[in-house]
This record gives structure tokens, sequence and C-alpha cells, in this order.
């Protein structure tokens, strides 16, 4: 707790509430009225003239009762509404409004008549909130407010404040300049600008703190609080053009997201990765040993696609961090590109339109064939393999199919335990194996020959499992009619130049790695990345994580939760009980999962415990990595 008594100012209008209150009471005033937009644009600059200081707060106020036409009957309504309408860290702290009740004031240039029955409910007496009151005609119109009431002049808060005499050091948090102008005033000792609801220029820059909520304000004035590490201080990097909707569900949680367009290489995310608590990738950014050894705070690393050899997922693991993918959300849209090519390539479709791009008119039958009928062998029989078989046969193809691990077949579908039987009866081959780099070079010179003459090869699986000059040569001479290739060797970081030896060749249809680049699939990735994100910092769930053990608990209701990674040798869960047992804890669940090098052990504990069995924890040999979430 705190040394110094504190007192703590709040504002109410967009600081307590989400809302200006007399914005809201216009809208619901002037609801039928058909002037109604123009009416409300021009409060709302009125109030945030009056606001920033640009306009006298007076002549705001009475300028805005004049438009506003409202009743005292209307103010039932308008708190019914401001009552839905608290801010969300508000909220969730109640506890600390009760528990520091006493020294807590609400200094508004608002109302009391819809402030006082608000705040109430946070344990805010009515002789705290120093606020303008009303003035009604007889009839109950709202025709003006008490003038003699310091809050009604301009710079109002600074008298209000100076005539109350606080003793201690006096907090101010509020969205405005007048919120600001106390401290200025030198009445206040600090400024905190709030910016959970509106982030004004001018109370920011004169700040002494910036807090975006109240769990911030809480945190560094280390207050008794709702969460234990806000969530705006958890920072999360989103490389390579992941969809918005990833930022847009991170963001609405409460953490700080940076949003990168392109992958970067090593060096540069050696550099960017420090202070980073959530790294988000697709398929091309390397996360090597070197870039998690200067991962100073990395808890945790998304793959917003399927692929994650290109994260030393190893490594990763070594140093307790999670890592999580999206094993299904583009598996369709794969699947569809590829019956799409598959057709392309029987058909000689691209050649026929690359002619008439060039003004030449060649119609033929020649090479151009239907799928039905003919034989299709899927190499990698897994997710995307599987979905392709059915809707291959729902065309009418025979498909064969041929995988490392014994895979069940759908449908009619033929399984090949060679991988030469399959090569040799298929018409087009497609290859849907996984990105482990001992899949390099599967199909080369050698495999190409066991195919049958003039047969096609489908690869959206990734570019080093096909040898490209073999390819290359197959089909100058013929021996393959044609290939459809989304994955390369390499492939650039960013959209621009690219250069492939495949570049010209007849009946090959070339794509920039778009295999699961769907609005759809992209969508449904940005939401299901996030989701384990957000599950493991909040909660501790690690239920599919690529890397890592799996626990998958509730959220903890009253409770603090332990999270403890470490290395899974003999004795350490001895030790780490040890521990708990010294400090006396009363433990309300404890939950295991160990794989042979790490372990990771979580224990809920009543809220009241000596906060230093915190420090012994991360102090037990071994250890890699400790959190407290409550
Ligand atoms: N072009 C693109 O944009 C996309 C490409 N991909 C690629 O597709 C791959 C497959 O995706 P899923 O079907 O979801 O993976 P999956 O893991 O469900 O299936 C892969 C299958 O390949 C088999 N396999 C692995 N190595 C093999 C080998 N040498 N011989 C025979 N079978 C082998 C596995 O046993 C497994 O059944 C991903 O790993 C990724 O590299 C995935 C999504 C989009
Ligand atoms: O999901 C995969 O593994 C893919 O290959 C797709 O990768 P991308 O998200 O397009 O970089």
């Amino acid at each position: 707790m705190v040394g110094t008594k504190r007192k703590y100012v709040f504002d109410f209008d967009s600081t307590l509430t989400q809302v200006e209150a007399l914005d809201v009471l216009a809208e619901m005033t002037l609801r039928h009225n058909p002037k109604r937009l123009e009416i409300l644009d021009e409060i709302q600059e009125i109030t945030n003239l009056g606001i920033d200081g640009d306009i006298s707060f007076t002549e705001s106020l009475e300028r805005r009762i004049k438009l506003l036409n409202a009743k005292e009957a209307d103010l039932a309504d308008l708190i019914t509404e401001l009552e839905k309408k608290i801010s969300k860290s508000i909220e969730e702290n109640k506890e600390f409004f009760h528990s520091h009740s006493d020294d807590i004031y609400v200094i508004s240039c608002g109302f009391k008549e819809f402030i006082d029955p608000i705040v109430e409910e946070y344990n805010i007496p009515s002789n705290r909130v120093y606020a303008n009151t009303f003035k009604f005609d007889d009839k109950g119109n709202i025709v003006g407010f008490d003038e003699q009431n310091v809050l009604s002049s301009h710079n109002g808060k600074i008298e209000c404040l100076k005539n109350l005499e606080l003793d201690g050091e006096i907090h101010v948090i509020g969205d405005g300049y007048s919120d600001y102008v106390m401290r200025e005033a030198g009445i206040a000792d600090k400024f905190f600008a709030y910016t959970e609801n509106v982030h004004r220029e001018k109370a920011a820059k004169n700040a002494d703190y910036i807090t975006p909520n109240l769990n911030e304000f809480l945190f560094v004035n280390d207050l008794p609080r709702k969460i234990s590490y806000p969530k705006n201080r958890i920072k999360i990097l989103l490389l390579e053009n992941v969809h918005p909707d990833a930022f847009e569900n991170l963001s609405n949680d409460g953490f700080s997201v940076e949003l990168v367009k392109n992958s970067i290489p090593e060096d540069e995310l050696i550099e960017k990765i420090k202070g980073i608590h959530v790294l988000g990738i697709r398929s091309k950014t390397q996360v090597t040993e070197k870039v998690l050894a200067a991962a100073d705070k990395l808890l945790v690393i998304g793959a917003f696609c399927i692929g994650t050899t290109q994260i030393a997922l190893e490594a990763a693991k070594e140093r307790g961090v999670i890592v999580f993918n999206a094993p299904y959300s583009n598996t369709r849209s794969v699947v569809e590109l590829a019956i799409g090519e598959i057709i392309m390539l029987m058909r000689n479709v691209f050649t026929r339109s690359s002619e008439i791009h060039n003004g030449k008119w060649f119609k033929t039958a020649l090479n151009s064939n239907e799928v039905r009928g003919k034989n299709l062998g899927i190499i990698g029989y897994g997710n995307i393999g599987k979905q392709l078989s059915v809707l291959a046969e729902a065309l009418g193809m025979r498909v064969y199919y041929y995988d490392v691990s014994d895979k069940l077949a759908l449908g009619n579908a033929v399984k090949c335990s060679r991988l030469e039987d399959l090569l040799s009866i298929s018409d087009v081959v497609t290859l849907h194996i996984d990105d482990n780099p001992a899949n390099k070079n599967f199909i080369g010179e050698r495999e190409i020959n066991q195919m049958k003459d003039g047969a096609m090869l489908v690869n959206l699986a990734r570019g080093f499992v096909v040898d490209i000059p073999a390819l290359v040569s197959a089909l100058k001479s013929g021996k393959l009619g044609g290939a459809a290739i989304d994955v390369y060797p390499k492939e650039p970081r960013s959209n621009g130049d690219f250069e492939t030896e495949l570049r010209g060749l007849d009946n090959v249809i070339l794509t920039p790695h778009v295999g699961g680049s769907t609005q759809e699939a992209q969508r449904d990735i940005a939401d299901f990345v996030p989701n384990k994100i957000m599950d493991y910092i909040n909660s501790g769930n690690t239920v599919d994580a690529v890397n890592f053990p799996n626990i998958r608990l509730p959220k903890q209701e009253n409770r603090h939760r332990f999270l403890h990674i470490h290395k899974n040798v003999p004795g350490i869960m001895a030790k780490i009980n040890e521990v708990l047992a010294k400090y006396d804890l009363n433990i309300s669940g404890q939950y295991l999962s160990t794989e042979p090098k790490v372990g990771y052990v979580i224990t809920d504990v009543d809220k009241d415990y000596n906060k230093e069995v915190m420090q012994a924890l991360k102090e037990v040999e071994n250890t890699i990595k400790f959190r407290v979430l409550y």
C-alpha cells in the first residue's frame, strides 16, 4: 500500500463513463427532431471546444442546454443509459472504489442529478461529488444551471478543488483539459490523462502520465486491482499482413498491438523482438534460436497459418515460449485451389488464355481432357489431402493416396503402400505432405520418371519438397504435361520482383503462395489464433499448443493462479510443493502436465497469501518461467 496519503479526484464524463452524458441526453431528446443530426453535430462540437478549453466552459454549457430541449423526466432514462456505459476497467475494479472510498472524489462539470445515482454504486456518496445542478421551470423543462456554482464557470474545477482543502497527495484522473488545469494551477500533484474512451491530444500532452485504463493507473500506483498485469503493457507484434480482425480482436481485449505488413529478416527481428510478449507470424518469418535468445519477454508465438517449421519449436519450448497455429482454418481454401488447378491443367486453360492475351485464337481439343474418370494421386493424406479426396471423388475422379502414417481411406479412395505405385498410376499427382525438412526434394528426377508420361504435378505444400531443376527439365522434355506451383524453395519476404526457372513454361500455373490466402481463411485464422493467445495469456490454457504440454482450465474466479514452467528434471515438483507448503498456501486446485523436456504446473490459491512466495517459486532451481494471474 502507498506511504503518503493520497486523494483521488475523478472526472465523470468519458472517464468514469464511456460517454459525455449531455451528448447522450441530446440523442434522447432530439430523437424525433428532423434537424436531429445537425443539432447533435453542433452539440458535440461545442462539447469538444469546452473540454479542450477553446471556448469558456460557461458558454459551452449555456449553448448546449439551449439546444438540448430536455425535461426533468428525461433524466431517469439518461441514468438508465449511463448505467450501461460505465467504463470497462472502472467496472472491473469496483473493489478499488469500495476499499478506497474515503479518499475518492468526483469533480465534474456535468450534473449531480445524473452523477450521484451512478457513482453511488461505486460507494462514492453525494457529499464527495462536486458538479453542477440544473434549473427547471415550473413545467419541468431544463432551462439552465445554477450559475453560483463554481463548476459552471471557466476553469471552475481549480476553484472547487482549492475550496476542498484536501490534505495529502492529490491525483487527478480525467480525460480533458479542465482536469489538467488543476495540476497546472498547482492544486493537484499529478494529472493522469485517462484515454480508455477518448484520447484528447491536449490533455495527453500535458499529462504526468497517460493511463489507457484504470488497471494501468492502479498498477503504476501499486493499488489493489482486478488483474495482475495491465493488458496494455502486453506488447503484441503481428507480422506478414495478418488479417486486420486479429488486430481488432487483440486490441479489443486491451493488448498493445503493432501490425507490420512484411516478414522481417533474422537480424531485424532480433532487435524488434526485445520487449515483445506475443509474436504473430505466417509462413515466411524464421523464428530462429538466435531470435528466441534475444526475446527477453516472449511468452507466445502465434503462427497464423498451418506450417510451424519456420519456428525453432524445441528452442521455444525450452525457453517456455508456447507456440499455437491454425491447423484447419485454411484447409478448405487450399483444397478448392487444388481442385481448380487440376481442372485448369487437364484442360490446358492457362495456355489457351495466354494465347488470347497475346492476340492469338487457337481453338483445339488437343491435350484437353475431362477430370471425370481420371486418376488423382494425393501424397499426404492429412487434413488437406483427405478433404481433397472427397471433393475429387464428387467430380468423378478415382483417388489414390500415399501417406507415411496409416490413414483411413475416405469414400472409394485407394491406399497405395508404395509411392511408386501411386506415381505410376496417377494422371495428376498433388502434394499435401507437411513442412518437415526431411521432405526436401521429395519429388526429384527419379520420382518424376516413375510418373506417367504427360502427367501433371500440383504442389501446394512447400517449395523445397520438389526438385525444381528436375521439374523444369521434365516439363521442357514433355515428360510432364503441366504443373501448378504455389510454393517455391525461396520466396520473397514482401510483394515485389520474383524470379523462378519455371517462368514462361507451357501449361504451368504459377501462384505466389496463395493456397491459404482467401478472405474466409484469413478471417478464420484471425479469430482462431488470437483466441488461443488470449486464452493462454489470460488463463494459462495451452490446449492445441504445438510444442507444449496441453492444459485446459476454467478461468479462475476469486483466486490467484500461479503458472510455473520448468525443466522436467527429477524432484522439481517436490521442490515447488515444498515452497507452497512453507508459505502455508491454501491450494484450491493444481494441474500438471509434462513432456520429456518441460513441465507446466498451474496452482490456484486463495487470494490472501504471503507475496514472498512468488520470489521463492521463481528461485526454484530449473524454473524456466513463472507468472501470476488474477
Ligand atoms: N500453399 C499454401 O498456402 C498452404 C500450404 N500448406 C501446406 O500443406 C501442408 C499440409 O497441410 P495439412 O494437410 O493441414 O497437414 P497434415 O499434417 O494434416 O497432413 C500432412 C500429411 O502428410 C503426411 N506426410 C508427411 N510427410 C510425408 C511423406 N514424406 N510421405 C507421405 N506422407 C507424408 C503426414 O503423415 C500427414 O498425414 C502443410 O504442412 C503446409 O506445408 C498448408 C496451408 C496453406
Ligand atoms: O498455412 C500454411 O502453412 C501456409 O503455407 C499458408 O501460409 P501463409 O499464411 O500464406 O504464409
